[in-house]
């Protein structure tokens, strides 16, 4: 239990903005599903003790399979989620057993093995960590019939990815707040920041994508190709 770590990894979005019949969690990448990559890489990590994995509920016995056939044996648990990726944080949240946990985006199969402890350690010395990188266009605030209304300083703004890490006992605190509060975030840091927790940020890179739209398709084969070549 002593600074062990687990994450939590969450699957269970129906990715209506990809516009595929099939999840796009479940889509191949050089034969593989991409829940399966990233799934991988945290197997593979050797920080990580424990992984629960959050699909949806018509998932579950696939993904149990892929556990199987890919020998992913650190995944102790599979569960359902919720209809917004906090229910389903949470839910994986509650299954967990280690002092510290990561909540990863199961379509983010290319974070790198050295941003994942470098965010552990971030969290060590701070309480908790997020990897983001600086946004490289410039940002405008806009209203809703498109009129400018500021233009922040760029400087101060990042774009913030997955992996999250946090001690576990405080982000359930922060998710139970939530909760109590009616508060529903877009990623987990917002709850803890709410909460009081400090949070820094550590910087990723850009090849950290969420896929989330067909483009991010093209990127991730590329990628995944690139990789295979090298390695052959
Ligand atoms: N109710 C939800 C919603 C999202 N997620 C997961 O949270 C991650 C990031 O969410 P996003 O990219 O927004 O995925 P979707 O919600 O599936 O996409 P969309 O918003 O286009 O429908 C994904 O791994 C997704 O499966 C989840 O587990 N449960
Ligand atoms: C948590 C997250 O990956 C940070 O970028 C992201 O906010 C989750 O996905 P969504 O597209 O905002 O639902």
């Amino acid at each position: 239990m002593s600074n062990s770590v687990g994450v939590v990894i969450v699957a269970a979005g129906r990715g209506t903005r990809m516009g595929t019949t099939e999840s796009k969690q479940y889509l191949l990448l050089q034969g593989k599903p991409i829940i399966v990559h990233t799934l991988e890489v945290f197997q593979q990590h050797e920080l990580i003790s424990e992984i629960v994995l959050v699909t949806g509920e018509e998932d579950l016995e696939r993904c149990r399979e892929w556990i199987q056939v890919y020998k992913l044996d650190k995944v102790k648990a599979i569960v359902p989620g919720g209809t917004e990726r906090q229910h389903s944080v949470y839910s994986g949240l509650i299954k967990l057993h280690t002092q510290w946990v990561m909540v990863h985006d199961g379509v983010r199969p290319f974070v790198q093995s050295f941003e994942i402890a470098a965010c552990y350690e971030r969290a060590r010395e701070i309480g908790a960590a997020v990897l983001a990188v600086p946004v490289k266009d410039t940002i405008k605030q806009v209203d809703g019939g498109g009129k400018v209304l500021s233009t922040p300083d760029r400087r101060s703004l990042w774009a913030i990815q997955t992996p999250q890490t946090f001690r576990l006992s405080d982000l359930l605190e922060a998710y139970e707040a939530a909760e109590r509060d009616g508060i529903l975030g877009t990623d987990d840091s917002s709850l803890a920041e709410r909460a009081g927790i400090p949070v820094s940020v550590v910087e990723g890179s850009y090849r950290n994508i969420k896929i989330t739209t067909p483009d991010d398709l093209d990127f991730a084969e590329f990628t995944v190709r690139n990789r295979g070549e090298r390695q052959s």
